[in-house]
């Protein structure tokens, strides 16, 4: 079963208090940041908080992911050594633009795994697209490595970009989350939508959780411990779903013992489409099985 990534939580990487156990809320997976979140001047003591913090601190099964600063910085590579040591399962490269930024970071990943003796290729990467010319190259950039496990966006530097602002609905963001999202269905890796800033504003949040998840995005890039729980409720299977989707997996695997790919339910063609969605709900629904009520 491929892992849930339907919240992404950011932490400030200068900020001790909130790294120590930022896998108590229950996100799937948390992203310490040394970009943007980081003023210059502390951006060598937060890597080492973060170096740290993944080295000695246990965050049990939750995905932990690094946000580091760009190549094009005095701080990119030396992120990269200091993360892939400290042994960190992602690391995120913020505004990527072409295949070659992601090449350029990979390159330097494989010469520390081989440099401590890590396996090549066992550190993973992401990409977040935030600019037009990112937009354009997101299926280049979606294929650029086998170590990503997914593209995101980052709307905040997207929309100065492009010269403009969020608005409540995010018609700005939707030729580009599009975009980002075709790309990764192309590539076959994860898309992760991008924060909302206005942490108090719960009903405006609920709204573009409900408007990405129809769009068909894995997940959401979020800021606050407040924003886990309405992500995972809304991107949770109904309870008639997930009987559905078990009656729809009975019924084509009755069919193929029976030599055929194809069969009806209730009236309703089944076939591959039908139950490959079927089985996104029982991936989607697995914790819920496990953590209360659905039978
Ligand atoms: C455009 C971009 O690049 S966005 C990405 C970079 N930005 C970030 O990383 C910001 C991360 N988020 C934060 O710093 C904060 O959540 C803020 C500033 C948005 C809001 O802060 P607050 O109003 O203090 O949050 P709130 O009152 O809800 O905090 C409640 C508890 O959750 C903790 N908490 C809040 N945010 C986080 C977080 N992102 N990670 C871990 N713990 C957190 C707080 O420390 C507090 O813990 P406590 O009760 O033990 O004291
Ligand atoms: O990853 C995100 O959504 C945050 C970010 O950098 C942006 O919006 O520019
Ligand atoms: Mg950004």
């Amino acid at each position: 079963m491929s892992r849930l990534r339907r919240t992404m939580m950011y932490v400030p990487g200068h900020n001790p208090g909130m790294m120590i156990d930022a896998n108590i809320y229950g996100a799937d997976s948390i992203m310490f940041d040394l970009e943007d979140s980081v003023s210059l001047m502390e951006k060598d003591s937060a890597r080492m908080l973060v170096y740290n913090a993944i080295k000695h601190i246990d965050y049990g099964d939750t995905e932990v992911v690094v946000r580091i600063n760009g190549l094009d910085t005095p701080y990119g590579y030396s992120d990269i050594e200091a993360m892939v040591r400290a042994g960190i399962h992602v690391i995120r490269l913020p505004k990527t633009e072409t295949a070659q930024d992601i090449w350029a970071v990979e390159k330097k990943i494989e010469e520390v795994e081989k440099a401590i003796g890590r396996e090549v290729g066992s550190t993973k990467m992401m990409a977040a697209i935030e600019s037009a010319l990112g937009v354009v190259n997101a299926v280049e950039i979606a294929k650029a490595s086998d170590r990503l496990i997914g593209i995101a966006i980052g709307a905040e530097d997207f929309v100065t970009n492009m010269k403009t602002k969020r608005s409540v609905d995010g018609i700005e963001l939707l030729y580009a989350r599009s975009q980002i999202l075709v790309a990764a269905r192309a590539a076959n890796i994860a898309a992760l939508d991008t924060v909302y800033s206005d942490v108090n504003n719960e009903e405006g949040f609920k709204k573009e959780v409900e408007l990405i998840k129809q769009l068909g995005f894995d997940g959401k890039s979020v800021i606050n411990p407040r924003q886990i729980e309405p992500v995972h409720e809304i991107y949770a299977p109904s309870k008639a779903e997930i009987i559905h989707a078990k009656n729809v997996i009975k019924a084509i695997e009755e069919a193929e013992k029976k030599g055929s790919g194809v069969i009806s339910l209730n009236g309703k063609m089944i076939d591959k489409p039908i139950v490959e969605r079927a089985q996104r709900i029982l991936t989607l629904a697995n914790i819920q099985i496990n953590n209360e009520e659905v039978e």
